[in-house]
């Protein structure tokens, strides 16, 4: 459907309706202002009655103030509101319920809705692609990461590339690009493959010992988390199979940001450091920043002398996996300039927090799907094992990814329908223009709905079907590249998603060659948390697969 057909406003008739709001804050003000100094000449009943007096003007002020600013948005639809001073707050749930409700705010409104949280935050949701677009693809100069939605991670990431913005954000950018070079990440499929074996291992030890309900989030995790310290630090933290206190900091640091975000009184940083929760989160960020500190100090020295050795020259770095942290302590920048030792801890913190999570989600619901369609999960599993039918290892090399074409197509129509990623939120510090003539006006937050454009049936039809065909080369033609943003898109898009892409791949085809994936004792209910979660765990049963015989 034409968007600009579905524009019943346009942004230019709040010019006029706004006139009268304005001049209903100049006048309070006015009033606040002029007022004590009227104090000055009253006694003290008629100095405290000029005081109420000045207070209400004050307030008079800012009601008409978040007025008049909420009036900028009347050309979005509003759905229905708890009452006019709260707007939509705590209408938001971040369960199986609330993502329904997404769905049906989609339905509805199409492309596009606002959102108001109480007198404080303005957001315009979108989840169509043509306004995904413009809200992506705004200049990094005028786009800025949120501290609503972002700033509750900034004492646990610093400045590292998923909170910087402007001009220290493309210079990180730049610098860490070629971290994720193919040469670079070809390296680290062996890692993939082996963590991924000591996984297995350990499934057919609980599978010997009769058990047989997998909280499958709760394995992959531990095995992302494996795979990325080894892949960031070199470090093997043998955390698949005992327990770490790193390890603990990094889940719990996830949960307290999502709780701290939907807690108002929270919000206010005074009391957050006094409140219980507040000093958890102080105590984890002390663990994990330890951590990184300890093992950049030690990586930079031991860097130092194997520079002055022979045997750090080039063909020997290429013998073996380069980590991250050395590829960040090898980068320079146009001055030739490296990265300090506070800057490459907040990227190697950012990582563990941006990577491990996402992939873990990502290959978790996967495999769900795929155990709700056993009759992908044969197709896959063919192909599969055609790929190594004559080879005496299992171990899959880089090569083999670009083979697993209809597995890849699997692990996408997932991701599409159960985003990793559920939403983005950006902060514009000039309007935004978006289809139908509406603007998203200047220092509001636009938040991209993932979630809501990979379900929007404008786009998808039926979007709640699980079907693999979608990312049939002939079938992504007709579709904008922004009706598929797992990853987002853009100058901000995720610069892991070849290192994530290559993990499911082999992850999920060594699994589905050694176990048959089945449902487990009950549906999950999904979570809508940092990450797209399960309610209780997400639960799966395995049946363990002999190797076929050729
Ligand atoms: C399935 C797995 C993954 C998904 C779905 C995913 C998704 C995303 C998304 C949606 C963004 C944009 C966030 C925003 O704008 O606020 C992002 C950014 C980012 N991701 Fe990923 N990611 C995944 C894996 C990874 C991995 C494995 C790494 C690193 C090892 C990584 C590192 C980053 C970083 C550093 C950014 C910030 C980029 C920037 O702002 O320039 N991600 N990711």
């Amino acid at each position: 459907m034409d968007l600009k057909q579905k524009s019943s406003h346009s942004c230019s008739k709040h010019v006029h309706t706004t006139s009268g709001v304005r001049m209903a804050v100049l006048f309070f003000e006015a009033l606040g202002a002029l007022l004590p100094r009227a104090l000055c000449a009253c006694s003290l009943s008629g100095a405290l009655c000029m005081c109420a007096l000045a207070l209400a003007a004050l307030l008079g002020a800012r009601l008409a103030q978040l007025l008049w600013r909420r009036k900028r948005f009347s050309c979005f639809s509003v759905p229905p509101q708890r009452n006019w001073f709260l707007g939509h707050m705590g209408m938001f749930r971040s369960d199986e319920v609330g993502l329904q409700e997404v769905d049906e705010l989609v339905r509805t409104y199409h492309h596009s809705c606002a959102w108001f949280l109480g007198p404080f935050y303005n957001l315009v949701r979108v989840f169509h692609p043509d306004y995904v677009k413009p809200l992506l693809l705004a200049s990094a100069s005028i786009t800025f990461k949120d501290e609503l939605f972002y700033g509750f991670m900034r004492p646990w990431l610093g400045q590292g590339l998923l909170l910087s913005n402007g001009k220290q954000w493309s210079r990180q950018r730049r610098l860490l690009t070629p971290a994720f070079h193919f040469d670079i990440l070809k390296s680290y499929i062996h890692i993939f493959n082996s963590s991924t074996n000591i996984m297995h291992e350990k499934w057919r030890r609980l599978l010997a010992e009769g058990k047989n309900d997998f909280d499958m989030f709760e394995h992959v995790s531990l095995m992302t988390l494996d795979s990325l310290l080894k892949c960031t630090f070199s470090y093997d933290s043998h955390c698949q199979e005992k327990s770490s206190l790193y390890i603990s900091a990094i889940f719990e640091l996830s949960e307290l940001v999502v709780k701290r975000q939907r807690c108002l009184l929270h919000h206010w940083e005074w009391l957050y450091k006094r409140s219980a929760d507040g000093q958890r989160f102080h105590r984890a960020c002390e663990i994990v920043h330890n951590f990184t500190a300890k093992v950049v100090q030690e990586r930079r020295s031991q860097f130092l002398s194997q520079e002055q050795t022979e045997s750090s020259t080039h063909a020997s770095r290429k013998r073996r996996a380069i980590d991250f942290i050395e590829v960040l302590l090898l980068s320079k920048d146009e001055n030739g300039e490296g990265l300090s030792n506070e800057e490459i801890k907040a990227q190697a913190d950012t990582f563990m927090f941006a990577g491990h999570d996402t992939t873990a989600s990502a290959i978790s619901w996967v495999l769900f799907n795929l155990a709700m369609h056993q009759e992908y999960q044969d197709r896959c599993r063919s192909e599969i094992n055609a790929l190594l039918e004559d080879r005496n290892t299992d171990e899959l090399v880089w090569e083999d990814l670009s083979n697993l074409t209809f597995t890849t197509m699997c692990i996408k129509e997932s991701m599409r329908i159960c985003p990793p990623v559920l939403a983005l939120t950006r902060y514009y510090s000039q309007d935004i223009n978006v289809p139908g003539g509406r603007i998203l006006p200047e220092g509001a937050i636009g938040l991209i709905s993932v979630y809501g454009t990979h379900r929007n049936p404008d786009v998808w039809p039926n979007p709640e079907v699980f079907d693999p065909m979608r990312f049939d080369p002939d079938n992504q033609k007709q579709r904008s590249p922004y009706a598929y943003i797992p990853f987002s898109a853009g100058p901000r898009n995720c610069v892991g998603q070849n290192f994530a892409m290559a993990e499911i791949r082999v992850v999920l085809a060594l699994t589905l060659r050694r176990f048959r994936v089945l449902p487990g004792s009950r549906l999950p209910n999904r979570l809508y948390l940092l990450i797209m979660r399960a309610e209780g765990g997400l639960p799966l049963m395995l049946e363990p697969l002999s190797p076929p015989t050729s």
